[in-house]
């Protein structure tokens, strides 16, 4: 259901991306690696005289649920922001494969990064995503009319999210009138609308009991990899990251030694 709803335009995407600058390499250099969606190669970044990423590494496999862990501090959201084309490294690669190709993010100018991120990649923070003043289905199909899709239509396929996502009949409720784990599945919902193939959530349940947290990595979890999708997650909540098929730990804006990337 959920994967029938989205449209797949990732593949066309892709190809337009495949700029010269951009493209490193043909498919036989992932030899062995063909099930890697992205990868972030040596990243450094610095704000100032800090070291947020300091020779970064870590594959993420397609389908797999990745918890991102550390202390305050570490580099978990830099990394994060690097992976999905945020911000750019100051050195390093995050490649991502799809389809047979291969594109460094880092690599892209602002206008194609975008272009990823809206049809590529999918978001869900702690807050802050979700227009107050839109109603739920409002907020959900307004990433596909971004993309160019007529209302009827959009509207259309983010009923069917909501839906699935256990939000039918409060389709014309606003974001004020929901509850705070309600408000959490319209943005999984409007993360996904597009065809995401990865979902990045920087702290999703981090304004939530422990109850409502649980319900919302379900719904998470249920959408993403339940799917096919790959998901990636920082969080400071062990429950939320034991949740996940796969932990890694930051420290000092690096992945720790025993998790670093073959
Ligand atoms: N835009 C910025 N300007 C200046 N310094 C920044 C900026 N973003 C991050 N930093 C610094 O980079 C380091 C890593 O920050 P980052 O937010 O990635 O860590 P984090 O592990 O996600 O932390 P937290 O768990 O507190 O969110 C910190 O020292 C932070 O102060």
């Amino acid at each position: 259901m959920l994967a029938s709803s989205a449209p797949r335009s990732s593949a066309r995407m892709t190809r337009s991306l495949l700029a010269a600058d951009a493209r490193v390499g043909p498919r036989d250099e992932a030899e062995g690696m063909s099930n890697v969606i992205l990868e972030a190669r040596g990243l450094d970044k610095f704000y100032g005289r800090t070291a947020a990423l300091a020779a970064a590494s870590l594959a993420i496999t397609e389908g797999e649920s990745l918890a991102i862990m550390g202390a305050s501090g570490s580099g978990k959201t830099t990394l994060l922001h690097c992976l999905a084309g945020i911000i750019t490294p100051d050195t390093g690669q995050v490649i991502l494969r799809t389809r047979g190709t291969e594109t460094d993010v880092a690599a892209l100018d602002e206008r194609e990064r975008s272009r990823l991120r809206r049809e590529a990649f999918g978001f869900v923070f702690q807050q802050g995503l979700l227009i107050p003043e839109l109603t739920a289905l409002e907020n959900v199909a307004i990433a596909l009319m971004l993309g160019g899709m007529p209302r009827a239509a959009a509207e259309g396929h983010a009923a069917g999210w909501l839906a699935a996502l256990g939000l039918a009949g409060f389709e014309d409720r606003r974001i004020g009138q929901l509850s705070g784990g309600q408000a959490q599945r319209v943005a999984i919902a409007r993360a996904q609308v597009t065809g995401a193939s990865v979902v990045f959530a920087d702290e999703p349940t981090g304004a939530l009991d422990s109850h409502t947290s649980s319900e919302v990595m379900d719904a998470l979890l249920h959408s993403t990899t339940g799917q096919g999708r790959t998901l990636v997650v920082v969080t400071h909540d062990a429950d939320v990251a034991a949740r996940c098929s796969r932990i890694v730990h930051m420290r000092d804006g690096r992945i720790q030694p025993s998790e670093v990337a073959a």
